[in-house]
């Protein structure tokens, strides 16, 4: 599948002055696995994977999936066309701590309308995959950082996602626990042919991507 990107500009406004964080960002995406967005701290990684996940609006510029237009789609269009075709993994995880392993899991399907049984029943084979079968009806306040990083995992894909956005999913993780849910998620990946772009400060994803991105200043610098 591929992922363009022309130009994208992206401001913060901080009080009346304003920032701009990505300065004409151009890339193209096609088929790459896994991505990894490396640069020092404050250069747009973040930024720019909410970009291009159209978690966050682009000031100009212009985003492309498999050559249809989507940064300029409705906002019920967005979000359909984000819930369905991208998944999403972040450093804290982002799970809902008062619902259980599974619900959090099958959440991105309900939100697209799915019908609520074959989702959590699709989740729980997810959880199985991530090697969580058994902590289903857990609530995430009772799992350790790296089993919350596998629901997140088990969650990014119940949409048969084509690309997930992962910003620094082994950011609160020690060493060994990183280790493992990174085998885990590059197997996955492989599997299901999905790409994913992952944001990261972590040398260990890096040396695993097939693909580096770094970003200085807002901007691209070396692309690989
Ligand atoms: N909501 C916001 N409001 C104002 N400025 C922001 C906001 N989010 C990010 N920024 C600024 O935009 C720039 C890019 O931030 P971003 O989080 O994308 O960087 P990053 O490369 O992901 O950093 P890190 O590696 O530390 O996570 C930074 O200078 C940051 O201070």
């Amino acid at each position: 599948m591929e992922l363009v990107v022309e130009g994208i500009n992206k401001y913060y406004s901080l009080g009346e002055q304003s920032y701009q964080a990505l300065r004409g960002v151009s890339a193209r995406f096609q088929d790459d696995g896994l991505v990894a967005l490396v640069g020092p701290s404050g250069s747009g990684k973040s930024t720019l994977l909410h970009c291009l996940g159209l978690i966050d609006p682009v000031e100009s510029g212009q985003i492309y999936f498999e050559g249809q237009r989507i940064d300029s789609l409705g906002d019920d269009k967005k979000s359909s066309f984000r819930l369905s075709r991208f998944g999403f993994i972040f450093q804290s995880y982002h799970l809902i701590p008062t619902l259980s392993v599974v619900e959090n899991v099958a959440l991105p399907a309900i939100y697209l309308s799915r019908d609520v049984r074959r989702s959590q029943s699709y989740a729980k084979h997810l959880l199985e995959r991530v090697g969580l079968g058994e902590f289903n009806k857990r609530r995430v306040s009772q799992l350790s950082g790296g089993q919350r990083q596998r629901v997140a995992i088990a969650r990014s894909l119940v949409n048969r996602p084509r690309i997930i956005f992962a910003d620094e999913p082994t950011a609160n993780l020690d060493s060994s626990t990183s280790g493992d849910v990174l085998d885990l998620f590059q197997e996955i990946v492989a599997e299901e042919q999905i790409m994913a772009i992952v944001s990261t400060h972590d040398p260990e994803v890096a040396q695993r991507a097939n693909r580096i991105i770094k970003m200085k200043d807002g901007q691209l610098e070396v692309t690989q």
